[in-house]
């Protein structure tokens, strides 16, 4: 008896049709896996691959297992697509900074990107005219020449941080984030940020909104993005997606006006925004795209600073070593007996802070496993095959623990980066990315941790408190709400505090 006996004729059509696009699917899929090949791929389940074996957060120490067992290069699947973890600062170099002129765009993700971010999102942005039109205005306005733009308010700022320590130590991670979230609020709008006022608390939400969208997982349209061809009325997502990205445009709106309103009234300070707004790509794009070009930088550059000088706080109270050269170096330029606070021009006579800032960036790679580039064309690399759309990320807290890499990686040690390159402040980790997608305001993000740090170790002492062992590997450093670690914190001497009360009161007052 024939197999298709019995059937109707549509039903015949039906299965001819269905019969046909699986074998034609069977086909693609052979000679997909035959032309290409990748590292070793780590086992998953069907459709979502690695999805549910990779942890929402801290996903550092999950990837240095896997590179353990995988070796220097392996393979996860998320949704429909290839990850390819590179596990040694060797084959990043190899391909995410020598070739990234094709390693450099991001994924497609419908929900984070398309949606919640009108595709505006610089971050998520694939590789664009678009783009790189953006980001060269992010480099003339944030580059080191530019220093005068951000050196005032990173002063003033870090003043008041000393401030909130002496005044509130057990708030210190609360002064830490109203130091980075002020800081970058006046380098983008030239306004100081008020960590209570319901605006900022706001564009805080954003952020942490944005945030979580982008993790692995956290939308099913991202993970598979063919949900996107769904008709608009079917995707359920949406209406949330378009709710976010309206929200974003409302809060960067009003700092806009609120800037405006300053420019009309003669009382605006020079920073970013303005600046921006005078290039003509600000206005080229339209609205969505002017709003997010500097919502994106408000959010790219407050949390890593705050997580950055956190860690450091760890650091000083877990080891003193490093903390008593340091001190040595600040007492000679800036007197045993706190006779003034180290300035940004005692750079050239501090190698040692900057060593220590360097080292802030290696020890604890704030996004733990990369931050993945996708491939733009078909590549080849040591008898391995990667099609246009992989994507590859460099797995940050795996390279930096690598001892074949570091000398004794797990302790905090400056030294390490006390050679000519020590005013590099790129050279020697990964922390700011590989290649062309490398973070755009790395001069603002070092000298962020370069003046706070200089300062908070001149003033204060840092130990740990009894019963609480500090874990820096394990410690949710994206929270805010409460402190990642426990430390106590003490002014040095009557005479620090006695400068931090001339110098910070200032600063705490001082209105714009
Ligand atoms: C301690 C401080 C900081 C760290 C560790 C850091 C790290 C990073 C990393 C890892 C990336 C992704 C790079 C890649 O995909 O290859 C990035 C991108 C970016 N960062 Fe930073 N960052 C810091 C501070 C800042 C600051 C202060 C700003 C702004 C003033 C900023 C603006 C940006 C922007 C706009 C991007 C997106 C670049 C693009 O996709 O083209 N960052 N940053």
């Amino acid at each position: 008896m024939g197999l298709l006996e019995g059937l109707s004729t549509w039903q015949i059509a039906v299965v001819t049709v269905l019969s046909i696009a699986l074998v034609q699917r069977f086909v693609a899929n052979y000679t997909w896996h035959k032309k290409y090949k990748f590292p070793n791929q780590i086992p998953g389940v069907p459709i979502f691959g690695n999805s549910f074996q990779i942890p929402p957060i801290q996903q550092g120490t999950w990837g240095q297992a896997q590179a353990k067992k995988y070796g220097e290069m392996y393979t996860c699947k998320f949704g429909v697509n290839n990850w390819v973890f590179l596990n040694s600062s060797r084959v990043v170099n190899d391909l995410m900074e020598k070739r990234s002129a094709i390693y450099s765009s991001r994924q497609n993700l419908p929900m984070a990107s398309g949606i919640m971010s009108g595709s505006c999102r610089i971050l998520l942005m694939p590789y664009s005219d678009r783009w790189r039109a953006i980001r060269k205005v992010m480099h003339t306005i944030l580059n080191t020449q530019n220093k005068q733009l951000f050196a005032p308010f990173q002063d003033l700022e870090s003043k008041h941080l000393l401030y909130d320590y002496l005044h509130n130590p057990d708030q210190w991670y609360v002064a830490n984030q109203r130091y980075a979230n002020s800081v970058i609020m006046s380098v983008v709008f030239g306004k100081r940020f008020e960590l209570n006022h319901p605006d900022t608390r706001e564009l805080l939400e954003t952020s942490t909104e944005i945030l979580q969208a982008l993790q692995p997982g956290a939308s099913l349209v991202d993970t598979l993005p063919i949900l996107n061809k769904l008709p608009t009325f079917l995707q359920w997502w949406r209406p949330r997606g378009l709710r976010a990205q309206e929200k974003c445009k409302k809060v960067y709106r009003r700092e806009v006006e609120d800037l405006k309103a300053r420019i009309e009234a003669g009382t605006a300070r020079d920073c970013y925004a303005l600046q921006y707004m005078k290039t003509p790509e600000a206005h080229k794009y339209g609205e969505t795209q002017f709003l997010f070009s500097l919502g994106s930088i408000m959010e790219a550059g407050s949390d890593t600073s705050r997580i950055a000088i956190s860690q450091v706080i760890a650091a000083a109270a877990l080891d003193k070593r490093w903390v008593n050269t340091l001190r040595s170096h600040l007492d000679l330029v800036c007197g045993s007996k706190a006779e003034r606070l180290p300035q940004f021009s005692d750079r050239p006579s501090l190698p040692y802070m900057s060593a220590v800032a360097k080292e802030a960036m290696r020890w604890r790679p704030m996004a733990q496993i990369g931050f993945p580039h996708m491939l733009i064309q078909d590549d080849e690399y040591e008898g391995y095959k990667f099609p246009a759309g992989t994507m590859f990320t460099w797995n940050a807290l795996t390279i930096a623990l690598n001892e074949e890499e570091f000398e004794d990686p797990m302790r905090f040690w400056p030294e390490r980066f006390m050679d000519e390159d020590v005013g590099n402040v790129l050279k020697g980790h990964l922390s700011f990315g590989p290649g062309r997608r490398q973070c755009s305001g790395y001069h603002v993000g070092d000298t962020n941790v370069w003046i706070a740090v200089a300062r908070l170790m001149y003033c204060f002492d840092f130990e740990p408190v009894e019963g609480k062992p500090i874990d820096t590997i394990h410690s949710n450093w994206l929270e805010y709400r409460h402190a990642p670690i426990a430390v106590t914190i003490k002014v040095r001497s009557p005479a620090h505090a006695a400068l931090i009360e001339r110098e910070g009161k200032a600063a705490v007052e001082t209105k714009y």
